[in-house]
């Protein structure tokens, strides 16, 4: 309920509220959830989205595209730009900002970067046996300046040129590597040992995802520039220099 309320009911909210001040640009934050589990791969971004969306958040993202399409549908004044998120690691190269989640991380690479600074003891890794060379899940890793540069792009897309309507696209490297793939690169960035267990897969992942990124590259001339090596050394500067995230009196 909590995805529904914040990123669909909070959306429509967003949506009114703009229109009632006459804004009708936005870039959305969207995902490569909407994909689903994939027909064909890489992702490109006429793959078929709302199917087999195997989680509630995936289906939240997929609900808000389809209402700020209808959105641009109804006035031809709407400019939204969908942009679809692969999956964000690294930090701001001064260590200064980084990810700091609450909790147990759900994601993969704080895990693994709370394990290397020693908050945490292993990581679980979920699922070994999958179709993959390693038998562990495929991921296309994004440095997060990138994403922020895509961003740039797209504002720059939609306001210097004959953007009009609603238009998504992937914002990925165009390369996959699997979990145990990028906790030998993280091992390798931080020179840490990354203690890691097999368990048992968790609902709702797919083995594979990866973008074809090449219509961002035509349209917008963004391509992702940041190796999986200089993510997992950019998570290490900011996780070794704020082993406790952000001091909550810092915020
Ligand atoms: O402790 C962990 C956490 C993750 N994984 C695996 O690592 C991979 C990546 O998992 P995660 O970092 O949670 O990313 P995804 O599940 O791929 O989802 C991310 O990527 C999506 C875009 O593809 C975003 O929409 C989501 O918000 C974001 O969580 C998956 O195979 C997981 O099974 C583990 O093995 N152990």
């Amino acid at each position: 309920m909590d995805y529904y309320d914040n990123n669909v009911a909070g959306s429509n909210n967003l949506f009114q509220v703009m229109q009632m001040n006459n804004v009708k640009s936005l870039i959305y934050s969207s995902s490569a959830t909407v994909y689903g589990n994939p027909l064909f791969l890489p992702f490109t971004e006429n793959h078929p989205t709302g199917r087999n969306i195997s989680n509630p958040y995936g289906r939240t993202k997929y609900f808000t595209e389809e209402l700020s399409k209808d959105i641009s549908n109804t006035d031809p004044k709407w400019k939204i730009i969908s942009l679809r998120y692969f999956n964000p690691t690294g930090a701001h190269p001064s260590g200064i900002i980084g990810e700091d989640p609450k909790g147990i991380p759900n994601n993969l690479m704080p895990y693994i970067s709370q394990v290397a600074v020693g908050k945490l003891h292993v990581l679980n890794i979920y699922g070994s046996n999958y179709s993959t060379p390693d038998g562990t899940c495929i991921r296309d890793f994004i440095h997060i300046t990138d994403l922020a540069k895509g961003h740039l792009k797209a504002l720059h897309k939609m306001f210097n040129s004959e953007f009009e309507g609603w238009k998504a696209y992937n914002l990925g490297t165009g390369r996959g590597y699997s979990v145990l793939e990028l906790v030998k690169a993280f091992e390798h960035a931080s020179g840490r040992k990354v203690n890691y267990k097999f368990t048992s897969r968790r609902y709702g992942d797919i083995p594979i995802s990866y973008a074809d990124a090449r219509l961002a590259e035509n349209d917008l001339d963004w391509t992702a520039e940041k190796d999986i090596f200089e993510m997992c050394r950019d998570t290490w500067k900011w996780q070794s220099l704020n082993p406790n995230g952000y001091e909550i009196d810092e915020i």
